[in-house]
């Protein structure tokens, strides 16, 4: 996952091969509360990890179930028909799927609860759902405003299972006679609580559920109500305003259950076949194939297929498979602009809002009116993203209408504020396919980590883009100027990835003397030979040969003098390229060492040669490898830099030495957080075109040549 506090996409434009998503999200979480209401223990297999399920998980083990995570199964023992253990305080996050179905049994169930979440959680209503349980007697304060969390459920216990007393006398039977009334028209998720909290208080008599207004996103009534019947209980529904819980009802584990993969999540690479051009994948596959979902899932999002196909995509697929593919020109591509009623498939739905950038005229969603009360106001942050990428967009209180921009020149690069939506996030990255070429700025893009935590790992998996237009910043210049400190620095808040070149040459001098070979031209031939097989893996900040942990080992002051030896050997050298240049991946790299900008990555878009006085660099270099354990001592330092600087700068091959399109950066002076702030700002400008990070520092530059 990318915790980066944002991420820079560079422009992509094919795509292709299988990607595995994450399980359901809604099937996820119902299935969990309805294996915590269960007699039995359920083994739910390829749960979804995500932000959402971690607090529905803490949750059911906070009110007493047993709770076993085991890889991505989770094996659950429910209370059946026991007490929860209460009073408890629940932290809820910002999971809808976990707030309202809570709300509701808990109510049911009895004991003290406390249902709190995030700041945006406060302001997403529950009231309906609060009205309809104090209907049935259950009593609900609210902590905060009033119709929305954080509540408080201090009922003692007003629903028990048939064969267990009331806890506390007197409290009043559930009022449970006539028709529970609940609003259907602002979130599904109200009947869906009540749906699933409901039949534990169906034992002696049948209960019906009427929904006021009309029922929105019934297809995840439709789930909940596939789900319940997997737990033995049985909802007679007539149309989707009245929903009968038969008597006798009883929760009881199905023994196990899959998670299908998340038909919203399929939505992102669906669109994705559908806009990018497929060759090329892994053994000449074509277009993008997606596994764990078929065309007959039981998630409403599913029908995103149906719009998507409308839109030009060419979808096929299986029972467990999709595969998606882009039209022929002229006929699926560019895609039709489209005009469709969302309301069977709100959560996909903002996927065709970044597709209709890719269209023929305007594409207006309608009937979405539930995205204004979801992770954020999502027809306002969608209309805000599109805008800043060059679309016009007309927005109103259910409806958004797009138009994308004209010509290929009026796109714009965008910095897009995700506002914590993973939604928001995932569906604008198919905006880096745009036809001008820019790259897209995702803010926070952890975020996705509520549904999709490795998305963009996902993404990058089968976004094809040459090598050469892959990102590179390339950091050279003399020992101990700071390139290394720095070049991590800016890899880890860029998400790009790291080469530290110079512990290539490290390694190989390393195994060489330890192989036995001294390190001259008449060993030349042997060491590259070793050079060209070397299993180096660089994982977090370990450096690893094979099973061997080299981090410290190749840091010694003497090991850096041999490195230096054995980098003057053209062969070497030659034979570190392809090592070298397979570091080239999305989402970029930032490369380290004396030719990065000069041999290895020539083209790259941005070159710093970094440089200190000797005085700095070596006052530096004594600080570290003191701290590290090593003994030091001044002079012998400043002699030893010398004479390295002096080879590594007149060496036959690849001399250390500012490319000629390269930023020269003297940083006697700065701290390091200066450093990278300014190298960051460059890089924006590079990017985005304007300085948004702090300016440059007076004299701190030079121009190259
Ligand atoms: N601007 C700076 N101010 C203070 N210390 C720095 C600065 N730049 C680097 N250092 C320190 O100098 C040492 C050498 O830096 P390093 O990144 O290893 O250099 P290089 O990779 O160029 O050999 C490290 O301990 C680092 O923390
Ligand atoms: N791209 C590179 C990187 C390092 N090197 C050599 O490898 C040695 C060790 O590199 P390093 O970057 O770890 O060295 P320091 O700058 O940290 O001392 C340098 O002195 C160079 O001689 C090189 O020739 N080319």
């Amino acid at each position: 996952m990318y915790s980066t506090a944002f991420i820079d996409l560079p422009a992509l434009d094919a795509a292709a091969g299988e990607v595995r998503l994450p399980g359901s999200k809604s099937i996820s979480n119902r299935v969990l509360l309805l294996a915590a209401l269960s007699n039995g223990t359920t083994t739910v297999h390829q749960l979804l990890a995500s932000d959402d399920t971690r607090v529905m998980l803490d949750a059911l083990r906070q009110i007493g179930c047993a709770v076993d995570e085991a890889g991505s199964s989770v094996h659950i023992t429910g209370l059946g028909g026991r007490a929860p253990r209460a009073p408890a305080k629940l932290f809820l996050g910002n999971a809808g799927t976990a707030m309202r179905p809570l709300t509701a049994a808990l109510a049911l169930l009895g004991g003290e609860f406390e249902l709190s979440g995030v700041a945006r959680m406060h302001q997403r209503p529950i009231g309906d759902l609060v009205d309809a349980l104090r209907q049935l007697g259950c009593r609900i304060d609210y902590l905060g405003n009033d119709g929305y969390p954080p509540l408080r459920i201090a009922h003692a216990a007003c629903a028990p299972a048939p064969d267990v007393p009331a806890l506390v006398p007197g409290v009043p039977p559930l009022a449970l006679a006539e028709p529970i009334r609940v609003r259907g028209d602002v979130s599904s998720q109200f009947l869906t609580a009540l749906l699933m909290a409901l039949p534990l208080a169906a034992g002696r008599q049948s209960i019906v559920i009427e929904v006021l207004g009309e029922l929105i996103s019934k297809p995840y009534i439709a789930i909940t109500l596939e789900l319940l019947a997997r737990f033995g209980i049985v909802v007679e529904r007539q149309g989707w305003q009245r929903f009968t819980i038969a008597a006798g009802s009883r929760y009881q584990s199905p023994g196990s259950i899959h998670v299908e993969a998340d038909a919203s999540s399929a939505s992102y690479f669906i669109a994705l076949g559908a806009i990018a051009s497929g060759a090329g994948g892994p053994n000449g596959a074509q277009g993008i194939r997606i596994a764990g979902l078929g065309l007959d899932s039981i998630q409403g999002d599913i029908r995103f297929v149906e719009a998507a196909r409308a839109m030009g995509a060419v979808v096929t697929g299986g029972p467990h498979w999709l595969h998606v593919q882009r039209g022929a020109p002229g006929q699926g591509w560019p895609l039709k602009a489209i005009d469709i009623d969302c309301n069977h498939i709100p959560d996909a739905a903002m996927t065709l809002a970044v597709m209709a950038l890719y269209a023929q005229g305007s594409s207006r969603l309608r009937n979405i009116a539930s995205w204004r009360v979801k992770e954020t106001d999502r027809i306002a942050a969608m209309a805000a993203g599109l805008r800043q990428l060059g679309a016009s967009v007309e927005e109103g209180a259910d409806f958004i209408r797009i138009t994308p921009p004209p010509r290929t020149e009026d796109w714009k690069a965008a910095s897009i504020d995700t506002h914590d939506d993973h939604r928001v996030a995932m569906c604008f990255a198919l905006a880096a396919f745009n036809p001008a070429g820019l790259p897209i700025r995702i803010q926070d893009p952890k975020c996705v980590a509520k549904t999709f935590p490795d998305y963009f790992e996902a993404l990058f998996s089968v976004a094809q883009l040459a090598a050469e237009r892959i990102p590179v910043i390339c950091i050279d210049g003399p020992t101990a100027s700071g390139k290394g400190t720095l070049a991590a620095a800016l890899a880890r808040q860029l998400g790009y990835r790291f080469l530290d070149s110079g512990a290539l040459y490290r390694i190989t001098a390393l195994v060489a003397l330890r192989s036995g070979l001294r390190i001259d031209a008449g060993h030349e031939e042997r060491i590259a030979a070793l050079a060209r097989t070397l299993p180096v893996r660089f994982e977090s900040d370990r450096v690893l040969l094979g099973s061997d942990d080299l981090t410290e080992a190749i840091r010694s002051e003497e090991v850096g003098m041999n490195a230096s030896r054995v980098s003057a050997l053209p062969a070497v050298r030659a034979a570190l390229v392809a090592l070298q240049h397979s570091f080239r991946r999305l989402p970029g790299l930032v490369a380290d060492g004396r030719d990065m900008g000069t041999v290895i990555f020539p083209a790259a878009a941005l070159k710093v040669y970094l440089t200190a006085s000797l005085a700095c660099r070596a006052e530096r270099r004594y600080k570290q490898l003191i701290s590290k354990g090593f003994s030091a001592n001044i002079a012998d330092l400043c002699a030893d830099l010398q004479e390295r600087d002096a080879r590594d700068g007149t060496r036959s091959v690849a001399p250390l030495k500012p490319a000629q399109d390269a930023l020269l950066l003297d940083n006697s002076c700065q701290t390091m957080d200066q450093t990278v702030a300014l190298v960051l700002a460059w890089w924006q400008e590079k990017q985005f075109g304007a300085v948004s990070a702090p300016g440059r520092q007076p004299g701190a530059v030079t121009a190259p040549g």
